[in-house]
């Protein structure tokens, strides 16, 4: 990050794919530990075979991308783990281990590698799978039309700007220390339908004498 972008300026998007690393480390926490205890759920329109198995009309049809069973649905926590997709060993080797090498080949972003036709190839399924759905849409100029489209976040370019804006700028700015009295527990969430680490502190120490002058502080 330092010969990319120095130590004189803040980060813009544009930095973004010339750091690939960053890249891979965001890809990872959002494989490990994604923001939503699970996607959101969709119902079956219409009866259908998937790869065998038969899904009724008017099934509610979840994603599964639950990455580590927290305490707190430890009954169900046996199923949930057992088919979780961002788990899957086949997909992701020894998936219990945070490793963003995992990421480094992959020179997509997360919006382009949703777009991807074959939703197995993805790089995760942080933001939906990207179901079809139909719609029936009343429209000004064509009265009642029904169509298509892709069920997915649609506002992935920019949490995924965001996103990068605030690690790298976390990253670059400081060093960040565990407090050896205080360890930080991965696998405590808190939140609802959203999650988030229980609070915990960290020690930040400015990565040089003008952090704080190009931050603005
Ligand atoms: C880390 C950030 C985010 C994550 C992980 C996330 C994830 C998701 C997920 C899982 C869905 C459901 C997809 C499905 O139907 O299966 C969704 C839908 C949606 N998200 Fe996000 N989202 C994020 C940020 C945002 C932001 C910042 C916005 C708006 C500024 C946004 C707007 C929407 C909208 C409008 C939908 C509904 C899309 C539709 O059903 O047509 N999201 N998001």
């Amino acid at each position: 990050m330092d010969s990319v972008v120095g130590r004189d300026r803040l980060l813009t998007p544009e930095d973004e794919k010339n750091l690939p690393y960053i890249r891979a480390i965001i890809k990872e926490i959002e494989r490990v530990h994604n923001s939503f205890w699970l996607g959101t759920p969709h119902m079956s329109t219409e009866d259908f075979n998937y790869r065998g198995t038969f899904i009724p009309k008017n099934t509610v049809v979840i994603l599964n991308t639950v990455p580590l069973i927290p305490k707190s649905i430890s009954a169900m926590s046996n199923i949930i783990q057992q088919w979780t997709m961002h788990n899957d060993p086949k997909r992701f080797p020894e998936p219990e281990k945070f490793n963003p090498d995992r990421y480094l080949d992959d020179h997509l972003t997360n919006a382009k590698s949703a777009n991807l036709a074959d939703p197995m190839q993805r790089d995760h399924w942080m933001s939906g799978a990207g179901s079809v759905v139909l719609y029936n849409l009343y429209t000004a100029f064509k009265g009642l039309t029904m169509f298509r489209r892709r069920r997915i976040c649609s506002a992935i370019p920019l949490a995924e700007q965001e996103i990068f804006l605030a690690v790298a700028h976390m990253l670059w700015a400081f060093e960040m220390q565990q407090l050896p009295e205080e360890p930080i527990d991965l696998k405590e969430y808190d939140g609802l339908s959203g999650r988030f680490p229980v609070p915990f502190h960290i020690k930040m120490i400015p990565r040089d004498e003008h952090v704080a002058e190009v931050l603005y502080l």
